[in-house]
């Protein structure tokens, strides 16, 4: 592919911006909207479910995020209620122990990494705890066995294979940016050097910025750039594919460009033009491997739901398949199944595994997969889960239930989950309150909880993710 040779004089260069964080360690930008507000000094005693430091204002609390707990700030007040008050942290005063310095130069601005100020052994730790409140205070669970946490390695950097960029090119400025979208903001932060991105996605993503901006110094008419809406971006050791989410078609040119780009990149390259179906344009269907004693293969697209990490995802199914002790003569039901990630492993140790999906095209790539491994005890249907309909699933039966549902938890299944007879459950959660509302209602089934496995699945971030395992009573 040609690239520019003018890229210093040409009066259309790419626009990144490339924020600069000069600011000391714990000290935050001021903020124009907040000039009137109090400013005060607080004492942080505690870190809420969301990553805020707590400390008590006039027997209200107040949250301020990027502070931790034990530590002493300055903070502006930019929110109060009767019950609680927002600030916002001016200047750590007295530092927690615990308190390191993030490694990413846009922290600040970026918003998705909240806890990268936090060492990663007290990020596992504060998210235990906060699981463990929450069980012990809404669900009256007391003594809990704790397995030793999943943890990733490299103290939690490198391990995100999967990120969506968002695009917006400004005519009125002929400014491309490409990033991340700020906390709470419609901004753009410019990623190349994210941290948490393994180092396959970080090549990839700089290859792709360097694409990006080539495209921007050589189109004629760059206003073309804003049929770019988002990029979606897959790499890991097995590896790398890219989807360019497109507002409309582009000219043959661009296409053969972005074509040629993959090509030399060894990228396989997706495309979804509005609201058309999602098309392979170049390369082949991506897989990614388990490593488990029966090696798994998942085909994927960059648009399915893929675990961000596959360190702790391996180490996650392993963990479900090895407490769940699923045997021969099991039936598995596997809830809320993706492309098969827990259900395909299983199927190799159970009698047959049924997965149950709401996405259609999920459920024919995990039969797809199944086909892929050599599995034939494995079926597949396509549910809405949080509608009645879904409880036939449950009247069919099952040995082994595995339940990874969205955020949202799994509300209706838990509360019908006895009509299985199921021995045990394993419960994947990536939203403590929904995982505890969803306790209550299977303990009341006649289950017991068994176990709670950490799953260090986002490490930088205050997302807190959980096994639990349920047997019946
Ligand atoms: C956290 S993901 C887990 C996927 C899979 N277990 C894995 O490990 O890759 C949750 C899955 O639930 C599916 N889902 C979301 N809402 C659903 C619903 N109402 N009914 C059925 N499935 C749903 C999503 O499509 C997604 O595949």
């Amino acid at each position: 592919m040609a690239k520019s040779n003018h890229r210093s004089n040409n009066k259309r260069r790419s626009g990144y911006r490339k924020p600069s964080n000069n600011l000391a360690m714990g000290q935050r930008r001021s903020d124009s909207s907040l000039e009137h507000t109090p400013i005060i000094e607080l004492d942080i005693d505690s870190l809420s479910y969301d990553g805020k430091g707590i400390g008590r204002l006039n027997g209200r609390a107040c949250f301020v995020e990027g502070s931790l707990s034990g530590e002493k700030v300055k903070a502006q007040i930019s929110a109060a209620n009767n019950k609680r008050v927002e600030a916002k942290l001016i200047k750590v005063l007295e530092p927690s122990p615990e308190r390191v310095k993030p490694k990413c130069s846009v922290y600040e601005q970026c918003g998705g990494c909240d806890l990268q100020h936090l060492s990663h052994n007290q990020q596992i730790q504060h998210k235990q705890s906060i699981v463990e409140q929450l069980l012990c205070r809404n669900a009256c669970v007391d003594d809990l066995r704790w397995l030793d946490p999943i943890i990733t390695s490299d103290a939690g950097y490198d391990y995100r294979r999967k990120i969506r960029l968002a695009c917006y090119y400004d005519p009125s400025n002929n400014q491309l940016n490409i990033g991340f979208r700020a906390a709470k903001s419609k901004k753009i932060v410019a990623v190349s050097e994210c941290q948490v991105m393994t180092p396959q996605l970080k090549s990839l993503v700089q290859a792709l910025y360097q694409l990006m901006g080539d495209l921007h110094e050589q189109l004629d008419q760059p206003k073309l750039l804003r049929e770019f809406a988002h990029i979606e971006c897959v790499a890991d050791q097995d590896g790398q594919s890219v989807c360019f989410r497109l507002l409309k078609p582009l000219p043959t040119g661009v296409m053969t460009l972005l074509e040629n780009w993959a090509q030399s990149q060894g990228v396989s390259l997706w495309l979804r033009i509005a609201d058309k179906p999602l098309e392979r344009y170049q390369g082949n269907l991506s897989t990614t491997n388990l490593d488990l004693k029966n090696g798994v293969k998942i085909a994927y697209t960059p648009e399915d739901f893929l675990q961000v990490n596959a360190q702790v995802n391996e180490a996650m199914v392993a963990s479900v398949l090895q407490q769940l002790d699923i045997s021969i003569d099991d039936r598995v039901l596997d809830l809320f199944s993706g492309l098969g990630n827990f259900s395909l492993p299983a199927a190799y140790l159970a009698k047959d595994v049924l997965a149950v999906e709401g996405i259609d095209e999920m459920v024919e790539k995990s039969l797809e997969n199944a086909r892929l491994n050599g599995i034939d005890n494995f079926s597949a249907s396509v549910q809405d889960l949080f509608n009645e309909e879904a409880l036939s699933w449950l009247d069919q039966g099952a040995d082994k239930i595995i339940l990874d549902p969205p955020r949202a938890g799994a509300e209706l299944i838990a509360q019908n989950i006895g009509r299985t007879n199921a021995t045990k459950i394993a419960y994947v959660s990536c939203n403590p309150q929904a995982l505890v509302r969803d306790t209550k209602w299977i303990l009341e089934q006649g289950y017991q909880l068994e176990s709670a496995t950490l799953l260090d699945m986002f490490p930088q971030t205050s997302h807190i993710e959980t096994l639990v395992i349920f047997s019946k009573c």
